[in-house]
């Protein structure tokens, strides 16, 4: 069985200290860094655009894991490989001809990833799964961290799971939003590969340990 991993969700650090807690990632066990853009129209609120991003990938000594949650992506596709990204995660809602976007983000030379909204049924992947290497199943609606996990998720990592072993494709799952240590067995029990922690992380008291157990949950 392949390592499952944890990707901390920088949209909840200390902005005020941003380079102490991209220190603290880069010690502890995570694998990844998940990195939230937001643009004020695909989803209802702004996080931050390409200086601070450019910012993180400077002290950033782990996989650069970036999330777009932006209409009409395919404009930054470059802009996204130039600054160091190394998956480049676009939403299917926001998408008018997402195996074209795929390939370009691939051609870019960074891995391809399709998050799906919480209303969004897994099937409408059934024609691209192949050429996904990672797909992101919101289990929030996006826009804001901390928000309460839905419990349906847990049923469409399963139908992904099952639509990723017919097709014989070896895209990774990814959950995004509400992951604590409640419900993290339970969704890499049901498939899932990577866990996206926010506020779980960031708002602990000992940073360092909780995503030592989160890993070790992960893993168990
Ligand atoms: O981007 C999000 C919502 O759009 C996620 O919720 C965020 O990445 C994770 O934060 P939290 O763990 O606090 O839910």
């Amino acid at each position: 069985m392949s390592s499952k991993l944890i990707a901390p969700s920088i949209l909840a650090a200390d902005f005020a200290n941003l380079q102490r807690d991209i220190e603290m990632v880069n010690q502890s066990e995570a694998d990844w860094f998940h990195i939230d853009i937001m643009d004020g129209v695909f989803v209802p609120n702004i996080s931050f655009g390409m200086p601070v991003l450019q910012a993180i990938a400077k002290h950033a000594k782990k996989t650069i894991d970036v999330h777009l949650m932006i209409v009409d992506p395919d404009r930054y596709i470059k802009t996204f490989a130039d600054l160091g990204s190394h998956i480049l995660t676009v939403h299917y809602e926001a998408c008018t001809h997402l195996h074209r976007t795929l390939q370009a983000i691939k051609a870019e030379g960074m891995q391809a990833g399709v998050a799906l909204n919480p209303h969004t049924n897994i099937n409408v992947l059934e024609d691209t799964i192949n050429d996904i290497d990672l797909v992101c199943l919101m289990s929030v609606n996006p826009g804001f961290g901390g928000q309460s996990f839905i419990e349906n998720t847990y049923n469409k990592v399963q139908q992904l799971k099952a639509l990723i072993n017919r097709k014989g494709a070896s895209t990774r799952i990814e959950i995004d939003g509400g992951v604590t240590d409640k419900n993290a067995k339970q969704l890499i029990d049901s498939g899932a590969d990577v866990l996206v922690a926010g506020s779980y992380v960031f708002k602990s008291d000992d940073q360092l340990e909780t995503i030592k157990g989160l890993k070790a949950i992960a893993n168990s």
